[in-house]
């Protein structure tokens, strides 16, 4: 069977789409797929699997898989790329509404290339939660953007061991058994963040995670390092923008505005055993 896909990369995120509309893939076969096709050695390598459905009230939906396979309710930088695919396709005008398994967003074509998401609130903050791995004990703050995030402020972010201790942390007995994305932020001049991401599903630091960024940006406002609108440098490089409303940690307007560009289009043959 052959299968047309998009190869789209947000914030040095990237992802592999394909117009699922027609049932083209079925549900079982999405894990495997996505784990094939993300696969960067053997096929067309991506951090992740993005299927555009039918939605029955909303513009379309969208159906997100890690590289590994694991099914993910959403992804921030997953939102802005089927945005762009779905304008491409014709499928939805500059502004849409799309819905995931983690809520409904709104999404906006800004430019050519950048896409604003507003999206739902954010669930199960707790803070200051004491976490001691390979010998260092880390103060984290959790938060479910859409997925679980895990936020730990550090002075050297050049230094620290994203993946040996990222890769602790999002396993550890604290988040089990779903675990969690683990974001190591510094806050430098100009109201601005740069965050280091090991993604969940990944299972290594990825260039950016927009629900990372976003929960990052949320937790510096909530602890007064930085005010809403927040400027994020992830580690690709790219700027993005986190906007929200606080009030008593009960936060509402949650924004990610960033980029999303279509790389390449191809044709993709699939074996009938996926
Ligand atoms: N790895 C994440 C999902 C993708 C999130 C990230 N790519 C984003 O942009 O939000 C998880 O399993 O929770």
């Amino acid at each position: 069977m052959n299968i047309n896909f998009s190869k789209l990369t947000a914030a040095g995120n990237d992802f592999v789409l394909i117009d699922n509309r027609e049932s083209v893939i079925a549900k079982e076969d999405c894990q495997s797929l996505a784990k094939k096709l993300c696969n960067r050695k053997h096929s067309i390598g991506a951090d992740g699997l993005i299927l555009l459905e039918k939605s029955a009230c909303k513009d379309f939906k969208m159906k997100y898989f890690n590289s590994d396979g694991s099914y993910a309710s959403m992804c921030g930088n997953g939102g802005r790329s089927i945005a762009k695919f779905a304008y491409d396709l014709g499928v939805a005008n500059l502004k849409m509404v799309f819905e995931t398994d983690a809520g409904v967003i709104n999404a906006e074509i800004l430019t050519e290339d950048r896409v604003r998401l507003d999206l739902y609130a954010p669930r199960d903050l707790k803070k200051d939660i004491k976490v001691k791995v390979n010998g260092k004990e880390f103060d984290v703050d959790f938060i479910n953007t859409g997925v679980p995030h895990a936020v730990i402020f550090v002075d050297d972010i050049e230094k620290i061991d994203v993946f040996g201790y990222g890769r602790a942390i999002r396993s550890h007995k604290t988040f089990v058994p779903a675990g969690v994305n683990v974001n190591f932020v510094k806050v430098i001049k100009g109201n601005t963040l740069l965050v280091r991401t090991y993604e969940r599903g990944v299972e290594d630091e990825t260039l950016a995670c927009g629900t990372g960024i976003i929960a990052s940006g949320i937790i510096s406002v909530l602890k007064g390092f930085a005010e809403s609108p927040v400027k994020v440098i992830a580690r690709g490089g790219d700027k993005l923008l986190v906007s929200l409303k606080n009030s008593n940690d009960k936060i509402s307007n949650v924004v990610l505005e960033g980029p999303a560009l279509i790389t390449f289009k191809g044709t993709v043959k699939i074996q009938s055993e996926v």
